[in-house]
Order: C-alpha cells, then sequence, then structure tokens
C-alpha cells in the first residue's frame, strides 16, 4: 500500500517561524466526522507558572497563522511575557500546519492510481467541515495537556473574536476574562453573503475542479478575486478614496524608443490580466527604471514608469510586454496616437485593434492605483493561501453563532443572542472599530450590552475593519487598562509564579511531531 509521507504535504506551515505542532489522537468535529493523527499548530510566548495559572490566549483571524508576533505583534507591547504564558492556535481549515484541505489523506492514497482524485495525497474538498467550537475544544485538550489550569484572558479580532466567546460559553470555570475585538455574537447575513461572493469566485475558476485541483496548481485566478474582494470588506470608502482617489498609474512612455532607444512596448489590455505567480519569472532589462512609490507618483517625469517595481520583460519574438513585478498593470490596449506617441508601428496597429474599440476618452491613461492596490494583495495572496482553506475557513465563520443548538430557533435572533451573552460569567472588554462595516460598532455594542460585566470602547479609524490590526496604539490602551483593572499586578492567581515548562514545551511521552501528520477521516 502506498502511503503519503508527511514531506509530501503542500501545507504552508513552513511560513510560520517557531510554531510547534501537537497531536491530537482523535477529534469529533460538530459534524460528527472524525479525524486522528489530528495536527494542531500553536506558537508560544514566556513561560507557564507552577500552578498552570498564568495563560494568555491569542486567537487570529482569517488568514492568519499562530504566530501573533507575526500579525498583532504590537500587541506584546501590553502582553508582558515575564508574567504571561502567551499562546496561539492555529485553527482547522488553515493552511499553516493544523489539520485542513492540505493534510495528507492516508485513505486517498490507498486508492489505485487510477481513482486518486487529482488533490491526492492532500483531502482537498473531502477535508470535514469543522466549526469555531471545533477549535476551541481541541485547543483547550491541549492546553490541559500542557498543564494549564486557568486562561487568565482570551483576546482575539473578527474570526478570533468568534472564538474568544466560545472560549468563555463552552468552558466558563477556565477562562477569567475576555477582550473580543471587531467581531460579532453571529455571522450576520451581511457577512455570510460576502463569504458567498468570495467563494463563488474560487468555483468560477476552471482549474478549482469542484476542489478536487493539485495543491500546486490552485485555482489563482479565483483565489485573487476572492481576496480583493474580501479586502474591500476588510477597508473603508473613506480611506479609499484619501488613499488613491481617482489618481493613475502615469501614462507609458510615448515610446520605449524614446526611453532606451529600443521598440514601443506592447500593451496589455485588462482582460490579459493573468497573476504573476502563473507566469515564467523573466529578467529585466537593466536599462530600465525599476522602482517609485506607487503613492507619490510624479507629475513633472511622466516619461518614467511610476509603478513600484515595474520591469520591462521581453517575450521574445512579440517584442515586449510590460510586467510590473509586484503586480501586473493591466493597461489599456487602446493605443492610439498620443497614447503610445505618434509613431505607428507593426506593434502599436496591433494593439489598436485587439482592444482600441469601446473605450472612452481618458481610459488610456492607465490603471487606477486603487486597481493596482487589489491586483498587488491578490496577487500576495496566492504565496500564502489555499483556494480549499479558504472555502473552509469562510463556511466556518458562516455557521459562527453563540445561540446556535443553544437557545430555540423559533426565537427572534437578536432574543436568542441575548439569552446567551446574559450567561457570559468573564469580565469582557469589547472593542470595536468606528468604521468597521463587516462587524459594524452596532454587533459590538450588542455584545456589550448582553454580556452583563462588560465595557465597550470604540477604535477611532478610518481603515475599516482591518483597523483592529492597524490602530494598535488604541487597541493597546484598551487592552492595557482592562487588564491593569481585571488581572493586577499582586493578583493572588498569579502569586509565586515559578516557571515549570519551558516555551510550552511538554514532556511525558505525549506525541509531539514536527511536521503534519497523517490522519484518517470516518465521516
Ligand atoms: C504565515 C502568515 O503569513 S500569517 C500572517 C499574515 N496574515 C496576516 O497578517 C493577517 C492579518 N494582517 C493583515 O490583514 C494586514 O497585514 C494588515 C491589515 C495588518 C495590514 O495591511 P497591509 O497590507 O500591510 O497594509 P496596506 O493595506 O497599506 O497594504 C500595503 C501594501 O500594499 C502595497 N500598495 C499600496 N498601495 C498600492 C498601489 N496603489 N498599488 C500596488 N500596491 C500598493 C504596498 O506597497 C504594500 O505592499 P507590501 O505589503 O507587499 O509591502
Ligand atoms: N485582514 C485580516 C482580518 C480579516 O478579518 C485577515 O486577513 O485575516
Amino acid at each position: 500500500m502506498a502511503s503519503a509521507s508527511p514531506s509530501n504535504s503542500s501545507s504552508l506551515v513552513h511560513l510560520v517561524a517557531g510554531h510547534k505542532t501537537y497531536i491530537l489522537p482523535s477529534v469529533t468535529l460538530e459534524s460528527g466526522a472524525t479525524i486522528t493523527d489530528v495536527p494542531v499548530a500553536y506558537n508560544t510566548w514566556g513561560t507557564l507558572n507552577a500552578k498552570g495559572t498564568n495563560c494568555v490566549v491569542v486567537c487570529h483571524a482569517l488568514s492568519g497563522s499562530s504566530d501573533v508576533s507575526d500579525w498583532w505583534g504590537p500587541l506584546f507591547q501590553v502582553l508582558d511575557t515575564d508574567r504571561f504564558f502567551v499562546i496561539g492556535f492555529n485553527v482547522f481549515g488553515s493552511p499553516y500546519g493544523s489539520a485542513s484541505p492540505l493534510t495528507l489523506n492516508p485513505s486517498a492514497s490507498s486508492l489505485p492510481p487510477d481513482l486518486r482524485p487529482p488533490c491526492w495525497p492532500a483531502y482537498g474538498p473531502d477535508f470535514p467541515s469543522t466549526t469555531v467550537r471545533d477549535d476551541v475544544r481541541a485547543h483547550e485538550r491541549i492546553l490541559r495537556e500542557l498543564g494549564v489550569t486557568r486562561v487568565q484572558c482570551v483576546i482575539g479580532g473578527s474570526m478570533g473574536g468568534f472564538a474568544a466567546l466560545e472560549w468563555c460559553l463552552l468552558f466558563p470555570s477556565f477562562v477569567r476574562t475576555v477582550i473580543p475585538v471587531a467581531t460579532s455574537s453571529r455571522h450576520s447575513a451581511w457577512c455570510v453573503s460576502w463569504s458567498e461572493v468570495q467563494r463563488q469566485a474560487i468555483f468560477a475558476d476552471p482549474v478549482y475542479d469542484d476542489g478536487y485541483y493539485h495543491p500546486s496548481n490552485p485555482p489563482r485566478a479565483g483565489l485573487t478575486a476572492a481576496r480583493m474582494c474580501a479586502l474591500m470588506t476588510y477597508r473603508a470608502r473613506v480611506s479609499t478614496e484619501s488613499r488613491f482617489s481617482r489618481r493613475r498609474v502615469p501614462t507609458l512612455p510615448a515610446t520605449r524608443a524614446e526611453v532606451t532607444g529600443g521598440p514601443a512596448p506592447v500593451l496589455l489590455a485588462d482582460a490579459e490580466y493573468t497573476p504573476l505567480a502563473s507566469r515564467p519569472a523573466q529578467a529585466a532589462p537593466k536599462a530600465w527604471p525599476t522602482s517609485s512609490s506607487p503613492s507619490s507618483p510624479s507629475p513633472s517625469s511622466p516619461r518614467k514608469f511610476l509603478t513600484p517595481h515595474a520591469v520591462l520583460h521581453s517575450e521574445g519574438s512579440k517584442g515586449l510586454r510590460l510586467y510590473p513585478e509586484e503586480y501586473e498593470v493591466g493597461y489599456v490596449g487602446k493605443a492610439g496616437k498620443g497614447s503610445l506617441g505618434g509613431e505607428s508601428s507593426d506593434t502599436e496597429e496591433k494593439v489598436q485593434t485587439t482592444s482600441g474599440e469601446g473605450r472612452v476618452a481618458g481610459e488610456d491613461e492607465g490603471v487606477f492605483y486603487a486597481q493596482t492596490y487589489l491586483r498587488h494583495h491578490g496577487r500576495k495572496f496566492l504565496s500564502r493561501f489555499d483556494p480549499n482553506c479558504y472555502v473552509h475557513i469562510t463556511r466556518k465563520m458562516d455557521t459562527h453563532d453563540v445561540a446556535r443548538g443553544r437557545v430555540s430557533d423559533h426565537l427572534p435572533d437578536s432574543e436568542r443572542v441575548a439569552a446567551v451573552l446574559g450567561t457570559v460569567k468573564q469580565p469582557a472588554l469589547v472593542i470595536a472599530v468606528s468604521s468597521d462595516f463587516l462587524y459594524p460598532v452596532e454587533e459590538q455594542e450588542e455584545l456589550a450590552r448582553g454580556i452583563p460585566n462588560s465595557r465597550l470602547r470604540v477604535v477611532d479609524s478610518l481603515h475599516g475593519h482591518d483597523g483592529f490590526l492597524i490602530e494598535l496604539k488604541q487597541v493597546n490602551k484598551h487592552i492595557q487598562e482592562f487588564l491593569k483593572e481585571f488581572i493586577p499586578e499582586n493578583d493572588p492567581e498569579l502569586a509565586e509564579a515559578s516557571p515549570s515548562r519551558a516555551n510550552g514545551d511538554i514532556s511525558g511521552g505525549l506525541d509531539v511531531r514536527p511536521s503534519t501528520p497523517k490522519m484518517t477521516a470516518k465521516v
């Protein structure tokens, strides 16, 4: 029987510095599926005290990992690791080391070669669905194994906030305080709708193949479009307008001949945009200008190509094509006299004929910075995420509802949620971002109203939902004040905090392996 080795895994856990992996022998999920030999990636900072009482859990958002220092580094300015043992877990379905669609599927490996799905040896779409509660239950088991007896605080933003709320509800006497940030008691119809739009972008990519694509050849265009769409929900109209307005990447030089003495470039139409990750790397001619800030185009030097790291590449017999290194600029192809200068070379004729019709005045002035920003982020995402993982996690987020299974479905949503929030025992600091249109301030007000011992703080930001990852000075101030009040310096629970286990390393024969192992699913 062929067996897949962990080294075949296409998990992206190598992107996560300093992670450890804990193998849970078996996990039964809310769906009823049981998976075995289940990896969970985690990172730790500080030292667990002898009583196991100084733990703080930090929960990540959709595309984060267990390495809190990577995506929320400034948090450590207020989380004193001489005092606290801080731990970040990676959720199921994420590509960063915990069990996911990228995990090796030993049952698939036992299939005859002609019956193996294209995603073999990874699970792909056959990885069972998971919920936030599945994550929290698994993470709690691991904390117990590590010797943690009390969690002083759970902090989480966005999806991490979903987990923070579930920690309180599932383990009321284990968790002492909670800080949900830019989050919600349930995924609203609005958020479910945005999730759906993003998944549909992935499904629409013909490479997707119902999720059975091989991880080495993912539906790149679909994932890029999904991330671009998501990014717009993480920002705000006002910040987008003020950053980019209607500024465009300046028009190309009249002819390449005027800059380098060479032939004129063939320009790409928007329709020709393909993420660069799918193109072979090409060397840039040394003579061509290479970089400049996208946010400060220089109107005084219109001939210089000003996109970041722009490179003019040679495309063999086709002549020259423009491929900026960081993102591909989909220049409109109308190369009428004036946009490429007055010279009517064969190349210009070709461009004009293929995409020059139906354009309005001004469209040949170059793409908007607003566009290149999205393309940059879409493309960057390709190098660090997987489409099936994306589909998996957005579905997980859609299941989030603190009232699910706890209160009758027949009551109105607000009543169901209030009934559950009213049972939260922990003091809570609810943090909202003023311009968040994904989890708006009203949803944080609902949390603060519902949780008996809670206070609401609103971070003033133009950045939208991602303000919770950007406005760290304000976020830190609120967290610091809360921790000072509820876990003071001389707190009896943290007294005699002599170290017992360094950096979360565990002993006693527990199965801790450094890389993603095989796992099986019984659905
Ligand atoms: C293992 C892992 O990878 S997990 C960790 C990664 N995941 C996470 O961090 C999740 C949470 N983090 C985030 O979502 C983000 O990092 C945030 C919200 C904190 C900050 O967002 P940022 O992307 O840094 O900020 P911003 O929106 O300003 O984008 C800056 C980038 O856009 C580029 N950019 C800005 N304007 C333009 C433009 N007009 N055209 C092209 N590119 C542009 C900048 O050059 C910069 O590029 P770079 O990130 O490659 O250096
Ligand atoms: N921008 C963050 C937050 C999403 O809620 C992420 O990509 O994870």
